[in-house]
């Protein structure tokens, strides 16, 4: 997923105006809150409609109802044409409150969420939640829960989606235990897409009230069992008993006893073909949102915090589980699939070039994006720059010794895919760490993997090289751009931003092109 245009702090391209983008990040939220809570969109759902007749069914004031129109159309979620405001697609998918994948319920529990949020500086000196609810009256207390739960049911419900193809090879059958079920969105996806399956779905009771509601809703309650009870005690079920163990937005509200806790009684009660399905914010997996996350379960919670898929993982293995790297879903959460055996895991559909990203990017490059590789321009100019003015023309790995475009062209049409590794100098640890990226690749079956860096080679410093014969021909690599690549045009068709540099202390970006499949 690629970070939001405000959370753009390339040090290429920001200055103070980054940090005005910051400071006022809350505007674009309270337009977004406001409209949800107005219901402008589901207004506009059928036909478009004048500023005049909007600002009549939402009573509102017309001249302040145009400027905010306004800025929903600058935020994308309205159009105008002449006199009249639509709707643009992304509203009308997920704002109108008729549609399947209405996220209104979920924008508004954010809301809900924000005003502790002023209690940052008092979390951080108490070392964590300070914000007390109000008492509320138990008719308040439902409604309360039922708001949580139905914006959970919208966020589970997209999640689920996404989830779902990593099973897509597999016939499930048997027992699901669904654990922090919620609104049991998440089982009822598995529930639909495989058949012969039933699932017992645990939460508090006040919540399973409303789990039950949508279930019915959805004709799945005769394949629902309800089980209320605390997950941070033993859990009151069958141990060996169930075929996927679904833990989905659960451990980020606990500490790490208590996470280590729920994945020990999770390890119990699998079969021993079984599945435990981890789905949920990961350090790893898109940080900034990952790390505001953890920050409002600071705020939000007794002592939740959002963990990093590799302690999860190492928590699953000292419960004999074999588990899967993260596996990054399209949006800013991760899933982790586990298994008491491991040949169950060689049966999940998982795609491998993502799997191999995240991998890669744990190396520690800043980024990494998997790319077609239509996407690398080769023009007749680049390598006249090596010749035409650099110093280290001729070295063994450098023009005339590295690939001429039009070799480089001919290799690239053996590939489709490829990831570009976004990092920075030292130049000889940039390039050792490509080199990691390809074993890696190659490690992961990518049996092409093909990487061409950034600079000279600096591996050996100095260079062994005698009489222009490279003595390191298993490590060295050409760079890009020494092979006729267009760096410059090529990161930004993928993307990414890349600035010619014009004072000595500029920020300096290397890229690489590791070719795939
Ligand atoms: C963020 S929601 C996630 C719900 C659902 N798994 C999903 O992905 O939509 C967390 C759920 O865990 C439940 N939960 C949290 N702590 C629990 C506990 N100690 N015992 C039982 N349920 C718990 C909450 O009531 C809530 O329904």
């Amino acid at each position: 997923m690629k970070p939001l245009p405000f959370l753009n702090h390339d040090p290429q391209e920001t200055g103070p105006q980054y940090l005005e983008n910051l400071a006022t990040g809350y505007w674009f939220s309270e337009v977004l809150f406001t409209a949800v809570e107005l219901d402008v969109f589901s207004h506009l759902d059928q036909a478009g409609k004048s500023v005049e007749e909007i600002a009549k069914t939402l009573d509102t004031d017309t001249r302040a109802t145009e400027r905010f129109l306004q800025a929903l159309c600058s935020l994308g979620l309205l159009t105008r044409s002449g006199r009249y405001y639509y709707n643009t697609k992304i509203a009308s998918d997920y704002l109108v409150k008729s549609k399947e994948n209405y996220q209104g319920r979920s924008v508004l529990w954010r809301r809900y969420l924000s005003a502790p949020w002023r209690d940052l500086k008092s979390c951080l000196k108490a070392g964590g939640r300070v914000f007390q609810p109000a008492p509320e009256e138990s008719e308040q207390l439902t409604d309360r829960i039922r708001s949580y739960i139905h914006a959970m049911d919208d966020i589970a419900g997209v999640k689920t989606r996404e989830m779902l193809p990593v099973f897509s090879n597999l016939s499930i059958k048997g027992n699901i235990l669904d654990v922090g079920a919620g609104s049991g969105a998440v089982s009822a996806g598995f529930l639909e897409r495989f058949n012969e399956t039933k699932a017992t779905l645990v939460d508090l009771p006040g919540v399973l009230e409303h789990a039950a509601e949508l279930l019915r809703h959805r004709g799945l309650e005769d394949r629902v069992t309800l089980l209320p009870a605390n997950i941070l005690e033993p859990w009151p079920v069958h141990k060996g008993t169930f075929d996927l163990i679904i833990i989905s937005n659960v451990l980020h509200a606990y500490s790490e006893n208590e996470a280590a806790h729920i994945l020990a009684e999770a390890g119990k009660c699998l079969k021993p073909g079984g599945f435990l399905l981890i789905h949920d914010f990961f350090m790893e997996h898109c940080p900034e949102k990952a790390s505001l996350f953890d920050l409002n379960m600071l705020i939000n919670t007794y002592n939740g915090k959002v963990f990093t898929g590799k302690w999860v993982r190492s928590r699953l293995a000292g419960e004999g589980l074999f588990a899967t790297g993260l596996v990054p879903l399209g949006s800013d959460t991760a899933i982790i699939v586990a298994s008491p055996e491991q040949e169950q895991l060689a049966g999940l559909c998982l795609n491998p070039v993502s799997l191999l990203a995240a991998k890669i990017k744990d190396l520690g490059f800043g980024k990494v994006c998997s790319i077609s590789v239509d996407t690398v321009h080769v023009p007749e100019w680049a390598d006249l720059r090596c010749r035409f003015g650099c110093g280290e023309y001729g070295k063994p790995h450098c023009p005339p010794n590295s690939p001429s475009p039009a070799r480089t062209r001919e290799v690239l049409k053996d590939y489709a895919r490829a990831l570009l590794l976004e990092g920075e100098p030292p130049t000889g640890e940039f390039q050792r760490n490509v080199l990691r990226a390809e074993r890696e690749a190659f490690k992961a079956g990518f049996h092409k993997a093909l990487a061409f860096w950034a600079g000279p080679c600096s591996l050996c410093e100095p260079c062994r090289a005698t009489g222009g014969i490279c003595h390191n021909q298993r490590d060295a690599r050409p760079s890009m751009e020494g092979s006729g690549i267009d760096v410059f045009e090529t990161v930004r068709r993928a993307g990414f931003s890349l600035r010619t540099l014009s004072r000595r202390d500029d920020y300096v970006k290397y890229f690489a092109l590791l070719l795939l499949e």
